[in-house]
């Protein structure tokens, strides 16, 4: 029998989605997820935009599209194409069953109208080849709690910190993350039925942890916050030495945070603080007397590519003028090449074809990088990755692609 490999990437169907995510899950290395788990993942899949690639009966290729509105610069929800489950069977690994569905998903988002891709990538590797670019970063740290000082705003003690089952307040804390999306690039409105992935709790995943708990800010009865996070204790003979590890925190303001952090910091019998996922901005950091000490170190966290250049600029808007003839490779979506004019503000901007000389040059996983405002174009081109044609001109473009807030992705997917 034929190899249906051949024939390339299709949509999947409602009754293929079992052996559609067993491919994922033995690409991932095989160990099974729970049954909460697995349903809570079918529940957010979305079949019309999902690629299966398959040998004869066999599932030899994933890959999703979720229908995210991410915010941009200025504030703008925009169609994002949140490209997830992708996996290739390591029967067929490096035959390019990836490069086929990249193919056939970059298409479709086109055809979609939607003009951007994005994704979290396993490893970093992968994805330039296809445009995407590293565009925002996360902060991890391991914080000595015991040596690292805090010292909180005016306000904070106002603030009155009660516990709750996760479940029983997700409504209120979904309502404070709602109200932070658009303030921050690259957060991304929570579309329905992803609320709940926030509460997934597996043993399995919790490294001898508690199960996650939740305590909530509030100040006058309004809900202004909220931290999930595990403990995980450890008495050793010095003592104890446990671990508080967050998994979520927002707030709505400076001592609702401040608040929180407090909380964490003072749990008894830990003296570590773990965070992973955090901002590169993220407050609590100027609320430390000892940054030393609580080992912070970054991690790339979302990969942006531009499906459709002219539209991506023009959704965003520039922290200051900018006016620049950019010069854009695209080898995978050439539909992009070329020479673009964009002109623009912090209220709004315009980006059309030109025929006028370039003045800065790059490929589109360059502009993917530098797309959300927390890469500099001028980096990028200190490592020779973006070229000034005209004197100025990076200057220009990069203090205007700026953004006054880190972008922050603040879950996977
Ligand atoms: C958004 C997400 O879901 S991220 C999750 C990605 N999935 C995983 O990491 C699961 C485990 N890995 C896999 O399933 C597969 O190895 C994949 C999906 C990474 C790659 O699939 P393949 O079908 O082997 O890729 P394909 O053959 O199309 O390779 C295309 C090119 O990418 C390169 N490439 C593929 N995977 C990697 C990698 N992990 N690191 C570096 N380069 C890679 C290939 O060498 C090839 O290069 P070439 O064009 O210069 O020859």
């Amino acid at each position: 029998m034929a190899s249906d490999v051949a024939i390339g990437p299709r949509v999947l169907r409602q009754d293929e989605w079992d052996p559609w995510y067993d491919n994922l899950i033995r690409a991932f290395g095989g160990v099974p997820e729970s049954a909460e788990e697995r349903q809570a993942w079918r529940a957010v899949t979305e079949f019309d935009r999902s690629l299966g690639v398959w040998d004869g009966n066999a599932c030899v290729g994933t890959a999703g599209a979720y229908s995210f509105r991410m915010t941009v610069p200025g504030g703008a929800p925009v169609s994002a194409a949140g490209v997830t489950m992708v996996s290739v069977a390591a029967t067929h690994r490096r035959r390019g069953v990836l490069t086929s569905m990249m193919r056939r998903q970059l298409d479709d988002v086109r055809s979609w109208g939607e003009p951007l891709a994005v994704l979290t990538a396993s490893e970093p590797a992968i994805y330039g080849r296809f445009g995407y670019g590293a565009a925002t970063f996360q902060l991890q740290a391991e914080i000595d709690t015991n040596r690292a000082g805090l010292s909180v705003p005016a306000g904070t003690d106002d603030v009155r910190l009660r516990y709750a089952a996760p479940a029983d307040v997700l409504d209120a804390c979904e309502a404070v993350y709602a109200r932070l999306v658009p303030a921050r690039p690259g957060m991304v409105e929570r579309p329905a039925g992803w609320a709940r992935l926030t509460l997934l709790d597996p043993e399995s995943e919790r490294g001898g942890a508690s199960p996650l708990q939740c305590v909530v800010a509030e100040r006058d009865g309004e809900v202004t916050g909220y931290a999930r996070y595990r403990v995980k204790p450890n008495w050793d003979s010095g003592g104890p030495e446990g671990t508080v590890v967050l998994s979520d925190l927002d707030a709505l303001d400076p001592a609702s945070g401040a608040a929180l952090w407090r909380f964490l910091y003072g749990i008894d019998l830990t003296s570590t603080l773990s965070v992973r996922m955090r901002p590169v901005d993220d407050a609590w950091q100027y609320l430390v007397s000892d940054i030393r000490r609580c080992l912070p170190r970054l991690k790339d966290a979302l990969y942006v590519r531009l499906v459709d250049v002219g539209a991506a600029l023009e959704a965003r808007t520039y922290q200051a003028p900018v006016d620049v003839v950019f010069e854009v490779a695209d080898d995978f979506c050439p539909w992009n090449s070329g020479r673009w004019r964009l002109s623009g503000d912090a209220k709004g901007a315009s980006c059309e074809r030109t025929s006028d000389a370039a003045e800065v040059a790059l490929s589109v996983r360059e502009l993917g990088a530098a797309y959300l405002g927390g890469v500099p174009l001028t980096a990028l081109a200190a490592a020779g990755r973006v070229r000034e044609l005209r004197r100025g001109a990076l200057a220009e473009a990069s203090v205007g692609f700026g953004s006054a807030v880190a972008p922050w992705l603040p879950h996977g997917f």
